[in-house]
């Protein structure tokens, strides 16, 4: 197989795996700083799409494709080529892809994700993932309020990238970082996890409420006592309460909670409709990481003894047929207590 050789610095080669709507919007970006971007994703025939209409118009309407950055089907050659790779795919098929990618990547390959939940059925965090699959090999995850659409359009933008080693987060910060985009590292790789799974099991609970037109006193109130259960459930795991309230968790939290370009708030706003998750589904037909995590989470907080009320009435909704207004009524019913009680509040 022709393979060109792995280059360091800022001509390497880097792949994004995943071509959906975030991985297509990242590889556009890292494409602009004029490094090689290759962009692979399994469905060939929306491969075949992507590289003949220069965009992905169903996604990012009317957004073209840098000259540099390359569609590619052969995944191999891909790993084979990059020094560096982005993975972009739903938290569903991270581990899958994870172990594919492994064997035909070198050691020292980079590995990013900008996949956002928690694996179903283990609730485990992708960088637990990544480590099983590579013990200590470089990997950083990029995290933060950031729309596809509005990153793909050049729209100013800050994210997180964080990583245990301080020269792999600078070093994937670089891939993204540009005029318009601010990128921050941090070493904190279990707050800013945590951070952008539990958002999405709250945007699910704001969409909700905003669906049953319980206004803003009541979006404000989520919020705020979403991010009392996202403080509890990091502390418990071992996040750090500066990454909670920072990008990756009170910024991806007010992002998805308030606007509608969110496909969680999406989901909310359409159960409170009285729509059956399935159909929401299937009409979104993207990802809506809140629908697998909140099980998830909501395990990942019982192991620890954490008090997530929002998240268990957003499970019941989901999951046990509870209508939104029950769930509703169940929050506010609920015992009174001190704002400030760190266990329970
Ligand atoms: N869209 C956005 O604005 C943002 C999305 N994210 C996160 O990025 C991840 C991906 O989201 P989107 O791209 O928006 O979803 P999407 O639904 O637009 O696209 C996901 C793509 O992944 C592909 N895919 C699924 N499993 C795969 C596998 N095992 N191997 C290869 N490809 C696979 C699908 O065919 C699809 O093309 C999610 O975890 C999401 O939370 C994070 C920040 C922003
Ligand atoms: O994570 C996101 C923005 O930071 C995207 O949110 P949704 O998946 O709810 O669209």
């Amino acid at each position: 197989m022709g393979t060109a050789p792995i280059e360091d610095g800022a001509h390497a080669t880097l792949g994004v795996l995943g071509a959906g709507a975030w991985g297509t919007a990242l590889a556009i970006t890292m494409a602009r700083s004029g490094r090689r971007v290759v962009l692979w994703g399994s469905d060939e025939a929306r491969m075949a799409r992507l590289a003949h209409e220069r965009a992905h118009t169903a996604a990012l309407p009317g957004i073209r494709f840098p000259d540099n950055l390359e569609i590619e089907n052969d995944l191999e050659r891909v790993c084979r080529t990059a020094a560096g790779l982005m993975l972009a795919v739903p938290s569903g098929g991270f581990r899958t892809l994870l172990r594919v990618i492994t064997p035909l990547c070198d050691e020292a390959t980079t590995v990013a994700w900008a996949t956002k939940g928690l694996e179903s059925g283990t609730h485990k965090r992708l960088s637990e993932i990544h480590s099983e699959a590579r013990p200590g090999r470089p990997a950083a995850l990029l995290t933060g309020p950031t729309f596809a659409r509005e990153i793909a359009a050049g729209l100013p933008a800050a994210m997180t990238i964080a990583s245990q080693d301080p020269v792999v987060a600078e070093t994937v910060a670089s891939w993204v970082r540009s005029e318009r985009l601010r990128v921050y590292t941090s070493d904190d790789v279990i707050g800013a996890e945590i951070g952008g799974a539990v958002k999405n099991v709250l945007a699910i609970a704001a969409g909700i409420s905003d669906g049953l037109g319980f206004g803003a006193n009541a979006r404000a109130a989520l919020i705020t006592r979403g991010l009392a259960e996202l403080l509890r459930l990091g502390a418990a795991v071992g996040g750090r309460a500066e990454t909670l309230i920072g990008l990756s968790g009170v910024g991806d939290l007010v992002l998805t909670c308030t606007d509608d370009l969110s496909r969680n708030r999406r989901v909310g706003l359409a159960l409170a409709g009285g729509r059956s998750l399935g159909d929401i589904l299937g009409e979104l037909g993207q990802a809506a990481e809140g629908v697998a995590s909140a099980r998830e989470v909501y395990a990942l907080a019982r192991e620890h003894r954490v008090d997530m009320p929002i998240t268990e009435q957003v499970c019941q909704v989901l999951f046990a047929g509870r209508s939104p207004q029950a769930a509703v009524t169940a929050l506010l019913n609920r015992d009174p207590r001190t704002e400030a009680d760190p266990a329970t509040a």
